[in-house]
C-alpha cells in the first residue's frame, strides 16, 4: 500500500522553521508538530502530567507541567532527561501514528522536527528538508527575542548540530534569508515537484 512521502522539517534556532511550516500547511500539506503535542500533553488537564509529577514531584500544578522549573531539573542531568524522554517519546509516537492514519491518503506530510539531526530522526523521515539562512540574520532574529541574551544564544548554538552541516546533509534546504515572498515560492516548488514525483 502506498503511503504519504515523509518530510522531515528542521533547522537550528530561529533559522524560520515555524514559519515554513505554517507555509507547508497553507499549501494543503498536513504538517506534524512534536513540541505542539508535547505542550498539550504537558499543559492543564494533560496526559502526561501525572507520570512526570510521580518522577519529578512538584514539578507540576494547575496549569500542568511548569515547564521552566522541570528544564532546570532535567537540562543538565543526563538521567532526568532520558526519564522524561522515557514517559513523553512514547506518547508523541502515539500521536503521530494517529496523524499518520489520518492522513493516509495525503501525498506528502511534513514532520516538524528540531531535533531532527541530534536526535538522529533521519530514519522516521524520507527526505530532510532544511531551512537556513545567513549567520547575521540567524543572530538578528534571535537576539531580538524577549529574554535572549548573547550568551544564551552561543550556548543553545554550541549544542546544535552546526548549519553547515545540517545543509550538507539536508536533500532540499530552503532559505529563509530572503523575503517571505521568495521563501513561500521555493516551498511551493518544492511542494509542487514532490507531488509530481509520486505519480
Ligand atoms: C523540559 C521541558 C518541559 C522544558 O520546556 P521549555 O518550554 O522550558 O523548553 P523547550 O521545550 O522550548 O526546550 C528548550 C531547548 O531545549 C531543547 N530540548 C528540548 N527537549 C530536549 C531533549 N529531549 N533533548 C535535547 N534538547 C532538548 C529544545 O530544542 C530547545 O532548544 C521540555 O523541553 C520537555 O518536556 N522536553 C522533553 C520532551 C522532548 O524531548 N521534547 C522534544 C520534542 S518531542
Ligand atoms: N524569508 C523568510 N522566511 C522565514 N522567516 C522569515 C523570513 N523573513 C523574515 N522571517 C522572520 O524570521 C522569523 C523566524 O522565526 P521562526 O519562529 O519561524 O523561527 P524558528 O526557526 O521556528 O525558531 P526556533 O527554532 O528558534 O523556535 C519570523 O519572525 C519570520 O517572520
Amino acid at each position: 500500500m502506498t503511503r504519504p512521502v515523509i518530510l522531515g522539517l528542521t533547522g537550528s534556532i530561529g533559522m524560520g522553521k515555524s514559519t515554513v511550516a505554517e507555509m507547508f500547511l497553507e499549501e494543503g500539506v498536513p504538517v506534524f508538530d512534536a513540541d505542539h503535542e508535547v505542550r498539550v500533553m504537558q499543559g492543564p488537564g494533560g496526559a502526561l502530567n501525572e507520570a512526570i509529577e510521580a518522577r519529578f514531584p512538584g514539578s507540576t500544578g494547575p496549569e500542568g507541567v511548569r515547564r521552566e522549573e522541570l528544564g532546570a531539573q532535567v537540562f543538565g542531568d543526563p538521567h532526568a532527561l532520558a526519564a522524561l524522554e522515557a514517559i513523553v517519546h512514547p506518547a508523541v509516537a502515539r500521536k503521530r501514528e494517529a496523524f499518520m492514519i489520518e492522513h493516509a491518503g495525503a501525498p506528502i506530510v511534513v514532520f516538524d522536527i528540531p531535533l531532527l539531526f541530534e536526535k538522529g530522526g533521519q530514519e522516521a523521515v524520507d527526505r530532510v528538508i532544511v531551512v537556513s539562512a545567513p549567520a547575521d540574520v540567524q543572530r538578528r532574529r534571535v537576539l531580538a527575542r524577549p529574554g535572549m541574551t548573547p550568551e544564551k544564544f552561543a550556548h543553545i548554538l554550541e549544542l546544535q548540530v552546526p548549519d553547515a552541516e545540517k545543509r550538507a546533509r539536508a536533500d532540499h534546504v530552503i532559505d529563509t534569508g530572503t523575503t517571505l515572498e521568495k521563501t513561500r515560492a521555493a516551498v511551493r516548488e518544492l511542494v509542487a515537484s514532490l507531488r509530481e514525483t509520486r505519480h
